[in-house]
């Protein structure tokens, strides 16, 4: 065990708070029990963590007070920080996008001109800068979609989960998504990874590969067993055992989580028998 704490950063509140606990639980880390605690050691596994908001993660990351983090992409963007994505952790999805009165803006081009409300100032200006698109584009912390009615703005750009919030204000995205977010592991740009961060990352990975994957098992004659193991081919390889009936084996796999239901109806055809699917709970590849 290093003898200095890894320092990593996790949302205290918002959007991204609750899942970021829940996966670093998973991967058999403590975490807070109370939502007022700041810090919180566990030196059984050498790390510390610091409940931030996630807009500022990155910054603390990027000056390098903090080892790692976990952010939203499109935060780790709109901040500017001198920290980079580690790895997409696959939670905290969003899209962030143009929205503008229901039928008024149809176009990315409408933009010149106008009067832009978002929280993602560095998102917004770096897009039009691409563009060459000018238009004013002013700070707001949050209701964005607000500001329109109030005659604040023409149009808002903020992030959409499932686009209720929009609906409810009449308003409708046009023109690309400009950004596809989710929540991510983030560290110093381009510096050299700290004592104790390959085995933190590697939890965090058997964490990710038990929620994608699951545990197939069957029956079946061998005979068939090529075919259907070339449906189940693993990770590394299946593993096939000999069955107590003669002429039968059972045969082991991890199988991508989605398509498992498809794939158990698949090897049903073939003539597999005693299909099982189990949760894996944790693993290391
Ligand atoms: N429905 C959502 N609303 C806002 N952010 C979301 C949503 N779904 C996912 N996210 C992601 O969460 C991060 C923003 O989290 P943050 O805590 O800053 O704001 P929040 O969830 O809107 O919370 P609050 O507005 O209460 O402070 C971004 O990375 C964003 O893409
Ligand atoms: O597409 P939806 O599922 O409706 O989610 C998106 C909305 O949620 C967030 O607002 P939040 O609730 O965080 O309030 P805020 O504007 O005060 O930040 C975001 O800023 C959008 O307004
Ligand atoms: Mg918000």
């Amino acid at each position: 065990m290093p003898e200095k704490p890894l320092r990593i950063a996790v949302p205290n509140k918002g959007s991204l708070s609750q899942s970021a606990s829940e996966i670093l639980r998973e991967a058999g880390y403590r975490q807070r029990q109370d939502s007022k605690e700041l810090a919180l050691a566990d030196p059984e596994n050498g790390v510390e963590f610091f409940y931030l908001r996630p807009r500022d993660i990155a910054l603390y990351v990027g000056e390098g007070t903090l080892d790692i983090g976990i952010t939203g992409r499109d935060l780790l963007l709109d901040s500017g920080a001198h920290a980079e994505e580690i790895v997409p952790l696959g939670f905290g999805r969003s899209r962030f996008h143009f929205a503008g009165p229901a039928d008024r803006f149809s176009e990315i081009a409408q933009l010149q001109g106008a009067r832009i409300a978002t929280s993602y100032v560095g998102v917004v200006e770096r897009f039009l800068d691409e563009r060459g698109i000018e238009a004013t584009v002013t700070r707001l912390d949050g209701a964005v979609e607000t500001s329109i009615q109030l005659g604040v703005a023409d149009v808002i750009a903020d992030v959409v989960e499932t686009g209720s919030t929009l609906r409810a204000a009449g308003l409708a995205t046009f023109g690309e998504v400009v950004l596809e977010s989710e929540a991510v592991l983030i560290g110093h740009h381009g510096a050299e990874r700290p004592a104790g961060f390959d085995i933190f990352l590697r939890r965090l990975d058997g964490v990710l590969v038990a929620r994608s994957y699951v545990m197939m098992d069957y029956d079946i004659t061998s005979d068939r067993v090529s075919d259907a193991v070339a449906l189940t081919p693993g990770i590394e390889s299946p593993t096939v055992s000999p069955l107590h009936r003669e002429g039968w084996v059972a045969v082991r796999a991890m199988v991508p989580r989605t398509g498992a239901q498809r794939l158990m109806d698949e090897l049903y055809q073939l003539g597999a028998r005693g299909i099982l699917l189990t949760d894996i709970h944790a693993c290391r590849l």
